[in-house]
Parts: structure tokens; sequence; C-alpha cells
């Protein structure tokens, strides 16, 4: 049953140009996120309201918790380490050097503390870019990185079932969420099919996360909305509009996970839709789902 109770709030109308990346930290009860070509990490204290960023030097495209402390990120090409106390950088490894006017986009730790995260052709205005030119790579915890595959257009939402055994991933332009066969263990992929292909008022499939159900949430770029699917059955569950279009990315967090914090960008609206969606760039929270999430993994290098 889809309760009528959801409710949706602009907690921060941050305005961003390119939010994504929204991870939730336990430990201070905050939420981190990143404004991609503003090349900001920002960390949101739920309790205090206040907001805390660190500038880098190249656009940064995710941000992950790390377990020996402080964060992850990728910057630029670099899978990077942040220090949050000193805002220092440390390179852990550098992908795609044949490709100058590439750039990391989303990526999320896996369950075993790999750091997924994938490329893409800088693009020339909102989803317009050079097509086939990014990869997906992850960064295994002592720092060597392997890639999975090429070819991809704009490499985006990812995650992994409850019990390990499927990896979810979002290549945009195609319009579809795609689900592979994992093998925890050696963190290898296979199999790759569609297990749902948007709508046309859907748009862009962007950011994606997992509830505690094993359901799948993505936002729709462009289409305003998080949509939740059943991977097993390829329905689509609900939708939860927000007052933007431009939606990005969701997570959940807040108590016990109960929350979904949504991002969104500015980029690519004219200055009419700006005045019509004034929220647009800001941070998204919404309750009453009904359905909570689960902890994201640290990244164990
Ligand atoms: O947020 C991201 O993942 C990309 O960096 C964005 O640029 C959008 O996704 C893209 O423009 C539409 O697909
Ligand atoms: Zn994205």
């Amino acid at each position: 049953m889809i309760m009528s109770s959801v409710k949706i709030e602009c907690v921060l109308p941050e305005n961003c140009r390119c939010g994504e990346s929204p991870v939730w930290e336990e430990a201070s009860n905050s939420l981190l996120f990143v404004d991609i070509p503003a090349k900001k990490v920002c960390r949101w204290d739920s309790l205090s309201k206040g907001v805390q960023q660190v500038t880098v030097d190249a656009p940064v495209s995710s941000v992950a918790l790390r377990q020996s402390g402080g964060y992850v990120a990728t910057i630029g090409t670099k899978f990077c380490a942040l220090n949050w106390e000193d805002q220092s950088v440390a390179v852990l490894a550098t992908v795609d050097k044949d490709k100058k006017n590439n750039r990391f986009n989303d990526g999320k730790v896996d369950p075993a503390g790999r750091y997924f995260a994938g490329t893409m052709a800088e693009e020339t205005a909102p989803a317009v870019l050079e097509r086939h030119q990014g990869s997906l790579y992850s960064l295994f915890p002592d720092h060597h990185v392997e890639k999975y595959f090429d070819q991809v257009d704009i490499s985006n939402g990812l995650d992994w079932s409850l019990d390990h055994k499927i990896f979810y991933y979002i290549d945009s332009l195609s319009y579809s969420v795609d689900a592979f066969d994992y093998d925890l263990q050696t963190g290898k992929i296979s199999n790759r099919r569609s297990v749902y292909k948007l709508e046309k008022e859907e748009q862009i499939p962007d950011g994606m996360c997992i509830d505690a159900e094993g359901k799948l949430w993505v936002a729709c770029y462009n289409g305003g909305r998080v949509i939740r699917l059943d991977p097993e059955t390829g329905k689509r569950l609900q939708t939860v509009k927000l007052p933007v279009d431009k939606t990005t990315s969701c997570c959940f967090g807040g108590k016990d996970y109960s929350e979904m914090y949504v991002t969104c960008a500015r980029d690519g609206m004219d200055a009419e839709k700006l005045l019509q969606q004034p929220q647009a760039g800001g941070i998204f929270k919404i309750t009453g789902l009904g359905v909570k999430g689960i902890p994201p993994y640290p990244y164990a290098g």
C-alpha cells in the first residue's frame, strides 16, 4: 500500500549548480553531497542546519565514507582521499589518462568496501557530450583499480542488492536500469540485463539507491521525480514528484534511515524556468515513504 503521508521539504536552498552523490553520515547526523561543476564537497548538519564545504581543483562527482576516517571522492579522473579537517586531498589512483576530456561521474562503495565509479566525456550542455567515452571502474582497498567495461555514455546510479548478489547500474543515455550478477568476493560482474526501461515522461535515469525491501529508487533528471522500482518484476511501484525538474540522485538517511534525501541541479535551466522553480539546486527531504534505507558502506582502504 502506498502511504498518503509523503511530505517533501527543501531543507537546504543551497543552489547547487549540479548537486549529486548524497550520502548519509550517521556519526555526524549529516548529509554529504557534491556540487560537480562548482568543485565542492558539502556536509549539511541536520541538527544545526549548518553547511561546511571543501573546494577542490576539478569537478567532484561523488563522495563516500572512508573506514579509516575522512572521505574518498572522485575528482576529475582521480580517486582521492579527502581529509576534512585540513581540507587536503591525496590522489589514490588515476583513470582514463588517454582521455583528456573525461571526468568521473557517480560513484558508490560496495558491501566489501570497494569504491565503484564510472566516467564520461565532459558535457557541453546537460546530456550533450561525445558518446561512448566512459568506463566503469572500482578502486580496491589496496588502491589498485579494475576496469569493468567501456563504451559508457553517462556512467550514473549504482547500488547492490541486499544479498550482495546483484549489482544495479545506470548508463543514463540507455534509458535503462541494468543488473549484473555480482561476486562480492572478487568484485566481478557478469550477465548484464535490463530490469527497467524508463517511460518517456520519466526522462533520464540518474542517481539510484536501494531500500531495505530491496526495491530501487531512481532519480529522474528532467523528470522531476524519484521512482521506486521492483527489479524482480520490472514494475514501477511508486512515483514521488518534486517541485524541481532536474532531480539527480537520492539516498536514505536520518533516524533509522527513514528519510530520503534528493539532490538536483540548476545548470541547464533558463531564467524563466529558474523563476518557476526557485528551489532548483536545493536539497530535498522526503518523509512518510513508509520504507527505510540501509547505511552506506565505507571505503575499506
Ligand atoms: O548528475 C549527473 O550524473 C551528471 O553529471 C549530470 O550532468 C546529469 O546526469 C546529466 O546532465 C543528465 O544525464
Ligand atoms: Zn548522476
